[in-house]
C-alpha cells in the first residue's frame, strides 16, 4: 500500500518507520523541511507541500495525519478537500477531540477515520495500540498498515462509528492522568514515610509480580533510575491536561461520576502554583517516560 503521512513529529516519524519497515510505501510531508528529510531518510518519498503528496498518491488515496490535534487538522484537512473523493480514506491518528472528529467526518469528502493512538513515542518498538472509529469498509481497507503501526493484528480494532476511536482515546488518557496520580501519591508517601528508600527498588519489586505492576510502574521506575530517588531537579510543573479536561467534562455531561479523574486532574492544574509536591514532580517526569513531553526542570 502506498500512505501519504502528514505530520512528521515525534509520533509521525514511528508511523512512517513502522508502516516502511512492513513493506509499504510512504509519502510524507511536515511543514518542518528537517522533519521531512528525516523521513526521507528512513526510505519516505519526501513532499514539499500537500498539492505535492496528493499528486505522488494515485487514485484511492490513502492519507495518515499525525500534526498537533485542532487547528492543524482543520488547515490540513482544508487543504486536501480539493484532492479527494469518496474512494479515500483520511486517517487522523492526533489526540482530537471527539465531537470534531464527527463534524470533520461528516464533511471530509473522504471516508474519515478517528484513531486514537496509545504507546507514545517510548512505545515505538512494540507498535501501537490504536482505537479506530469510522466506516468498516475504510478500517478494513487500512488494516495492513495499522497491523504494521500497532503491536500486530490484536493491537487495534474498530470501536464503532465516527469519534468513537477519539471517544475511547480520550478516556484511556483520563485513566492515565488517576494512574500517574495513584503512583505519584504510593511514591510521594514512600518518600516523605518513615524509612529511608530506594524508589528505583521499590518500583523494580513491584514490577515483579505485584498487583500493581504495569507500564507505567515500569516508567517510574526508569524515572528512579535516571533522576535519583529524589527526582533531582525534576519541577513539581504537570503540563498537559486537555484530554484530561474533555473527559471531564465527559463525566458531568453523562452523570458518570469521575472523582479520581478529576483529582489527578485538577492536581496538574494545581501544580502550576509551584510547591514542590513530589506526586507532581513523578507526573512530570512519566509524561517525558511515556510521550517525550519536554521536563520542567527546578532552577
Ligand atoms: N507524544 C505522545 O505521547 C502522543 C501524541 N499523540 C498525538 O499525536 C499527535 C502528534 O503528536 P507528536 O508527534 O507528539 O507531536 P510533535 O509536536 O512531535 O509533532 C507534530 C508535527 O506536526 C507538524 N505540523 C504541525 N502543523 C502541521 C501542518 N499544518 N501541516 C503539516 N505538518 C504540521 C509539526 O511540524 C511537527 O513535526 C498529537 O495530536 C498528539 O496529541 C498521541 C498519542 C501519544
Ligand atoms: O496521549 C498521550 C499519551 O497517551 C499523550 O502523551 C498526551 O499528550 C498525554 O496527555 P497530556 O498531554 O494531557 O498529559
Amino acid at each position: 500500500m502506498q500512505l501519504g503521512l502528514i505530520g512528521l513529529g515525534r509520533m509521525g516519524q514511528i508511523v512512517v518507520e513502522r508502516t516502511l519497515a512492513a513493506g509499504h510505501d510512504v509519502v510524507a510531508f511536515d511543514l518542518d523541511e528537517a522533519a521531512v528529510a528525516t523521513a526521507a531518510e528512513a526510505g519516505a518519498d519526501p513532499a514539499d507541500s500537500i498539492d505535492d503528496l496528493t499528486n505522488q498518491l494515485g487514485a484511492d488515496k490513502r492519507i495518515w495525519l499525525m500534526v498537533p490535534a485542532g487547528e492543524a487538522v482543520d488547515v490540513t484537512l482544508e487543504e486536501l478537500e480539493s484532492h479527494l473523493d469518496g474512494d479515500d480514506v483520511v486517517v487522523d491518528g492526533g489526540n482530537s477531540y471527539f465531537e470534531d472528529s464527527v463534524r470533520r467526518a461528516e464533511s471530509c469528502p473522504a471516508a474519515y477515520l478517528d484513531c486514537g493512538t496509545s504507546g507514545g513515542p517510548a512505545g515505538a518498538e512494540l507498535g501501537f495500540s490504536l482505537m479506530v472509529g469510522g466506516p468498516e469498509w475504510a478500517y478494513e481497507e487500512l488494516e495492513p498498515v495499522f497491523d504494521a503501526v500497532a503491536t500486530g493484528p490484536d493491537g487495534h480494532e474498530r470501536m464503532g462509528p465516527a469519534g468513537s476511536g477519539h471517544y475511547v482515546k480520550m478516556i484511556h488518557n483520563g485513566v492515565e492522568y488517576a494512574l500517574m496520580q495513584a503512583y505519584g501519591e504510593g511514591f510521594e508517601l514512600l518518600h516523605e514515610g518513615r524509612y529511608d528508600l530506594d524508589l528505583e527498588s521499590v518500583a523494580s519489586v513491584w514490577n515483579n509480580g505485584a498487583v500493581i505492576r504495569s507500564w507505567l510502574l515500569e516508567l517510574c521506575e526508569e524515572a528512579f533510575r535516571e533522576e535519583g530517588s529524589d527526582l533531582g531537579t525534576v519541577a513539581d510543573r504537570v503540563e498537559g491536561g486537555s484530554t484530561g479536561t474533555w473527559t471531564v467534562q465527559e463525566g458531568l455531561e453523562q452523570e458518570v461520576p469521575l472523582p479520581l479523574i478529576y483529582t489527578a486532574l485538577a492536581e496538574r492544574f494545581g501544580s502550576r502554583a509551584d510547591d514542590g509536591r513530589f506526586s507532581r514532580r513523578l507526573a512530570n517526569r512519566l509524561r517525558y517516560g511515556f510521550g517525550r513531553h519536554a521536563v520542567p526542570r527546578r532552577e
